[in-house]
């Protein structure tokens, strides 16, 4: 668990963040949201001390941070940031073994969590380890930066704008990547984005700043259905509230029995996905499979009632 308690960072007169106080509960993620300039990669930068705060403090499983000296605190947290500032003359394994190899683990176990790692992130060890990081894309570079920040198995990872250079379909691949390593692992994530969809797609919790204040911490559903301020309910875009809503669950619990035409949507797609399907095709209803099986249909009028403003 990360608690926040009033953290505050100043350069001379200038209030970067401001008094800000939040929890992350173990195994979640906290998504930082904001426009430009409003002190996201201060407050997640003070977490691992690489900015010093001027006031407040930060408690990890209940240690005051400011006791554990800063080297110390680097290794046990993750830390993966924007163009994955990978080493650029070390091959992808070095890249990778960097903090087990600080941490003193043998050669034997670095190897074997370098292509475990590498097996989870979807690139084949034998091929990608040796490699430099030129000789990789940039959505390759992204994985082994994330792999990287994960080698010694931190309990915390912060991320800052870790996708942000990657065009949309490989962004989204990345995404789910995460999602499911992190249910997997149970990895507690402090994730930078100035993407909504971004916050939504990933946080169990949203973090809104606005001018280095925050102005409301809370689930997606909550950001979206009951914005704090009129600022939150821009960042949202009102128009697209609906259809936000709808992207935040898959259609599997929405499933009616009965039948419909026209090719099957799958179960785990999002009802937003469901929704463009059912307006581009046409159609009132769709069959809905789990593997090759056909388990019912989702229709138009259930999509529409889900995306209602939450009573
Ligand atoms: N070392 C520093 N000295 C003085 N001012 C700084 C320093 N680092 C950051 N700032 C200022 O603090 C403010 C917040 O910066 P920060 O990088 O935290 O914002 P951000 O929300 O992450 O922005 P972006 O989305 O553009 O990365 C900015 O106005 C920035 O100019």
């Amino acid at each position: 668990m990360i608690e926040l308690e009033s953290l505050t960072k100043a350069y001379d007169e200038n209030t970067v963040v401001d008094r800000v106080s939040l929890t992350v509960d173990s195994g979640t993620i906290a998504a930082i949201v904001g426009t430009s300039g409003s002190g996201k990669t201060t407050l997640l930068r003070m977490i691992n001390r690489l900015v010093q705060p001027s006031s407040g403090r930060i408690l990890i499983d209940g240690q005051d941070t400011s006791r554990v000296p800063p080297h110390e605190l680097r290794r046990k947290i993750g830390y993966a940031i924007q163009g994955h500032g990978l080493f650029p003359h070390r091959s992808v394994a070095r890249n990778i073994g960097t903090v087990p190899g600080l941490l003193g683990w043998d050669r034997a176990r670095i190897g074997a969590r370098v292509d475990e790692l590498l097996e989870m992130f979807g690139l084949e060890p034998s091929e990608f380890r040796d490699r430099m990081p030129h000789e990789l894309s940039g959505g390759q570079q992204q994985r082994v930066g994330v792999a990287r920040a994960l080698a010694a198995r931190p309990n915390i990872l912060l991320m800052d704008e870790p996708f942000g250079a990657l065009d949309p379909i490989i962004r989204a691949k990345a995404q789910d990547d995460l999602l499911a390593i992190q249910r997997r692992v149970g990895t507690t994530i402090v994730l930078v984005t100035h993407d909504m969809n971004e916050a939504i797609a990933l946080g169990d919790n949203i973090a809104v700043m606005d001018q280095g204040r925050l102005l409301q911490y809370a689930p997606p559903k909550e950001i979206i259905a009951a914005p704090a301020t009129p600022f939150v309910e821009a960042l949202i875009g009102a128009e697209d509230r609906p259809f936000r809503i709808l992207a935040l669950r898959d259609i599997r619990d929405l499933v009616e029995p009965g039948p419909a035409d026209g090719p099957a949507i799958d179960s785990a797609s999002s009802a937003r996905a469901a929704y463009a399907e059912l307006l581009w095709s046409g159609r009132a209803a769709a069959p809905v499979r789990e593997g090759d099986r056909v388990i019912g249909r989702i229709s138009l009028h259930v999509l529409e009632m889900q995306a209602a403003r939450p009573t």
